[in-house]
């Protein structure tokens, strides 16, 4: 078994729900609206731990609304989302902002890095906005830049760097904290399809290192084809549902990691 360049590095946090049993992440009953739009009509999807999960569907079917409310940065007008058994849908707008803080990790487009700031402190940003001192979230920070093929690049200010490379400080950005979830929305939609596929392959390989589940929404088949399952949205449902051959529930459970390598060239199996 190929262990993961990720295994090796220090875990910048201790993840608190670590060998934890049953999904990660679990939602029932999602529904919402919008005025006449009904962007989710009733969605039951549940994710395990360090899985990964690609959501896919035509402009409008609500891939988007469903990230957002799993994630906690909208609520659902019906239903529940729970993180370890915990519902957290319902919480206030002041403790969802805090968990996500600390137990979320978060890829958009258009890496959204602070451009001010050189790439080191967009990394270690999160961990000193939940307390830890700058010195030790910067070494933390550091620690992610060799896997991630960004050594020599910290001291760079976004504006500096290529759009591959900004995409790698965000998913630097986003493991840091070592979440229990990476919600990813078309992470690499404005990247050429060879950075595209190594910011797939790095990010993939990190959530299994780390025990991560993923939920990625995409527009590309190819880049889906890096998740282990397939959800279809289409009129605020889940309308089909694919699995990868050979990668059966449960098997990227923390302990249970899948081997794989950075730069290994696994390749999108659709
Ligand atoms: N903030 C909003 N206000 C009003 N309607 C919204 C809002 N957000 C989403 N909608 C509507 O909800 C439905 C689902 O939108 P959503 O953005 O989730 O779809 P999507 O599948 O992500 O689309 P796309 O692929 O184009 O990003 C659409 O009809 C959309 O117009």
């Amino acid at each position: 078994m190929t262990p993961s360049l990720f295994d090796n590095q220090p875990q910048p946090v201790q993840n608190p729900d670590a060998g934890r049993r049953g999904p990660a992440l679990t939602a029932s009953g999602l529904v919402k609206t919008f005025g006449p739009a009904r962007a989710l009509a009733g969605v039951d999807v549940a994710i395990g731990p360090g899985e990964s999960l690609a959501v896919m569907g035509p402009s409008g079917s609500g891939k988007s609304t469903l990230l957002h409310v799993l994630a906690g940065i909208m609520t659902p007008d019906a239903g529940t989302v729970a993180l370890y058994g915990d519902t957290i849908s319902g919480l206030s707008e002041r403790a969802r902002t805090s968990l996500r803080r600390r137990r979320f990790g978060f890829v958009f487009q258009f890496g959204q890095l602070l451009p001010e700031l050189p790439a080191i402190e967009n990394v270690a940003l999160p961990l000193m906005l939940g307390g830890v001192p700058r010195r030790d979230a910067e070494a933390r920070a550091t620690g992610l830049f060799g896997p991630l093929g960004l050594a020599g690049l910290e001291a760079r200010r976004p504006g500096e760097l290529s759009g591959g490379q900004s995409q790698r400080v965000a998913v630097a950005r986003a493991l840091v904290t070592a979440p229990d979830v990476i919600f990813a929305d078309e992470p690499t939609g404005s990247l050429d399809s060879r950075s595209g596929v190594e910011v797939m392959n790095l990010l993939t390989d990190a959530c299994r290192g780390q025990g991560a589940a993923l939920v990625l929404v995409t527009h590309d088949r190819q880049i889906a084809g890096w998740c282990e399952r397939t959800i279809t949205m289409r009129d605020g449902l889940v309308s089909g549902e694919y699995r990868r051959p050979g990668t059966e529930a449960g098997d990227t459970a923390p302990g249970v990691r899948a081997a794989s390598g950075i730069g290994s060239g696994r390749a999108a199996t659709r």
